[in-house]
């Protein structure tokens, strides 16, 4: 038998927190400095758009879980091959620049150990390039490691949306702890107006709880009773099924709600929404659906269990997250609070994708 201490991954956490609050400074700063005016974006070969910020941010945070736990392994999804292209030279030392500012700044009620560099320590480019290259590990089902995304919902970032910063650690393939950022996420739902800036945090078996980005309270989640049932879902209508969601949100008379990144499990997590429902989106002839990744969904799958909430794939299966750096074939995902709804969800869903074949069929020659 197997004891937990109920302070299980204490030390995990506090390095989990005070690494993704030092990248928020990042993405924070990159966007008042460099979004605004469209810099140092580039895009990648799947032609999704990479920035300053989501290199830096990594940067960061890899630095950190290293100096932390130099033998755990992570699963970051950007690497530095680009950054040290000749062309790029001046976006490289904007991200060295950033990453170096970031680890060294105070963290305001960063607790006794921040985590950062002190004022004498300098990382070279190298080292600093290296630092994001960590993040290149193939993941897989017998190892205790980290995922990274710097920047969840770079699409989101670059229009003034919701982004999240996102760190998990998964042990033997099952996510332990989870934490992320939100800094335009208002912290409280009541007030959409008001303060903004939430780090939300999940520890298997202790519950999830949401604090600020300054660090202060702890509020345990869930806290909010929306009144209006919400369909938490993408922006982005390429991520997702578009009108197979909307099927299954009027049958059972949900309001759907657009927003990207992982902050939508933040706010299914604290109340805030009924289901977050991700469904791949149709692809035509031999391709493929998208493989999913587990650094897009390992954090916020844990902050809806740990509220309380379940979490599966369409078919009501558990999510995989030992497979690799991919989540494995797509069959979308299923989040809701209240069990009783995850369930009417799932056969929603039957019945939608019956729907949807045999329009499909009627419209094939
Ligand atoms: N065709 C696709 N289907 C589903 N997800 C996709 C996708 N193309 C990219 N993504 C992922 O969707 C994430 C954003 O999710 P959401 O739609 O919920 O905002 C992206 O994360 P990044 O922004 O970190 O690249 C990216 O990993
Ligand atoms: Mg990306
Ligand atoms: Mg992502
Ligand atoms: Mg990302």
């Amino acid at each position: 038998m197997s004891i937990v201490s109920s302070d299980a991954f204490s030390v995990e956490k506090h390095v989990a927190v005070a690494a993704v609050r030092r990248a928020c400074l990042v993405t924070c700063t990159v966007f008042n400095q460099l979004v605004r005016d469209r810099t140092d974006t580039l895009s990648k070969e799947d032609e999704s758009p990479v920035t300053v910020g989501d290199y830096a941010a990594q940067a960061v945070i890899n630095t950190i879980l290293k100096k932390a736990f130099p033998k755990d392994h992570i699963v970051g999804e950007e690497g530095a091959d680009a950054l040290r292209e000749e062309s790029n030279t001046r976006l490289k030392e904007r991200v060295v620049a950033l990453a170096t500012n970031a680890l060294k700044e105070d963290l305001i009620n960063g607790g006794e150990s921040q985590w950062g560099l002190g004022a004498q320590d300098e990382l070279s480019s190298a080292a600093m390039l290296n630092a994001i290259d960590e993040g290149n590990d193939t993941g897989g089902s017998n190892k205790r490691m980290w995922t990274v995304d710097p920047i969840d919902g770079t699409k989101g970032f670059l229009r003034g949306g919701q982004y999240a910063v996102c760190l998990s650690l998964i042990v033997n393939s099952r996510v332990e702890l989870g934490v992320i950022g939100c800094p335009n996420l208002p912290t409280d739902p009541a007030h959409p107006g008001g303060e903004k800036g939430c780090v939300f945090i999940a520890v298997r078996g202790q519950g999830a709880h949401q604090i600020t980005l300054s660090g202060n309270g702890a509020v345990k989640l869930p806290y909010f009773h929306s009144e209006k049932s919400y369909v938490l879902q993408s922006e982005e209508a390429k991520h997702t099924n578009v009108p197979l969601i909307r099927r299954v949100s009027e049958e059972l008379h949900l309001s759907e709600w657009g927003m990207d990144s992982q902050a939508k499990y933040c706010c299914l997590a604290r109340g805030e929404g009924a289901v977050y429902l991700r469904m791949p989106a149709p692809t035509t002839g031999d391709k493929k659906p998208y493989e999913e990744r587990i650094w897009d969904h390992a954090p916020g799958s844990i902050l809806v269990e740990e509220a309380g909430g379940k979490i599966t794939n369409s078919e009501g299966a558990p999510l995989q997250f030992g497979l690799g750096r991919g989540m494995g074939e797509n069959r979308g995902f299923v989040a809701t609070i209240d069990e009783g709804l995850h369930g009417r969800v799932v056969s929603a869903i039957k019945r939608a994708q019956l729907v949807e074949d045999a329009t499909e069929a009627k419209s094939t020659p």
